[in-house]
């Protein structure tokens, strides 16, 4: 499965936030998309989930447009940046509702094992982050969206999400954007930055540099 964005025209209020992005995404290859704090991640991510309607868009798979917003098929999951689980939920509850092994979950994260009969709300935030980033992960969907997957987790862990990163998208096409620039830059197979509301591919780590995304200092 292939998956193209392009004719995205989006603009709050006179301000034009998204106007020149063509991305492309197909199974087998993660897609990162970079850039700085209000340059549109979110806002692209929540276009291709269907939630956000920009003025125009052309969202398209294998030449096949989708005809209604893509959340609604049923074939896409969405990681938001904000808490996505109701607090008064036992996790073994969710875990069931979104159709996840609870068993391979604390395989993966052993120290959650405790946490079997808890109920969201006796989460830390982080550890939050780890069941809903691991719930939209494995949930099986043709299409996952992960906004800010590595934000809030600890280090071990990302590294976790990165190998099953590497797993998932055998099956599954994964777009993925965080601050977390190395992270993202080592999983993915396909960069993208947004900067002024285009879209460029980034085959070269000095380009993040050239483009003023990164310090060149970061890089040497
Ligand atoms: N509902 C809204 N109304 C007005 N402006 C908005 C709205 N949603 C987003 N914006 C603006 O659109 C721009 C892009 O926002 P977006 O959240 O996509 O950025 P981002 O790249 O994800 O940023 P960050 O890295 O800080 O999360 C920002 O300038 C933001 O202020």
């Amino acid at each position: 499965m292939i998956l193209e964005i392009d004719s995205v025209d989006l603009e709050f209020d006179g301000k034009k936030v998204l106007y020149g992005i063509y991305i492309k995404s197909e199974k087998g290859k993660v897609t990162g998309i970079l850039g700085r704090n209000g340059s549109g991640k979110t806002c692209f991510l929540r276009i291709l989930f269907g939630d956000l309607q920009p003025k125009y868009k052309n969202i398209r798979s294998n030449e096949m447009c989708f005809p209604k917003p893509l959340y609604q098929t049923g074939i896409i999951g969405y990681l938001p940046q904000y808490p996505l689980l109701p607090k008064n939920l036992k996790i073994n509850l969710v875990f069931k509702l979104f159709n996840v092994s609870w068993e391979s979950f604390t395989g993966h994260f052993q120290s959650f094992k405790i946490y079997g009969n808890a109920k969201i709300k006796d989460l830390s935030s982080g550890e939050i982050r780890v069941i809903e980033a691991y719930l939209i992960l494995l949930s099986q969907k043709e299409i996952i969206l992960l906004d800010e997957p590595f934000s809030f987790i600890a280090p071990l862990f990302v590294e976790k999400f990165k190998t099953l990163i590497n797993v998932v998208k055998k099956t599954s096409i994964i777009i993925l954007t965080d601050h977390f620039y190395e992270d993202i830059m080592e999983v993915s197979d396909t960069i993208y930055l947004l900067k002024n509301g285009c879209s460029k591919e980034i085959v070269e780590k000095e380009e993040l540099v050239n483009e003023g995304y990164l310090n060149k200092g970061l890089i040497e």
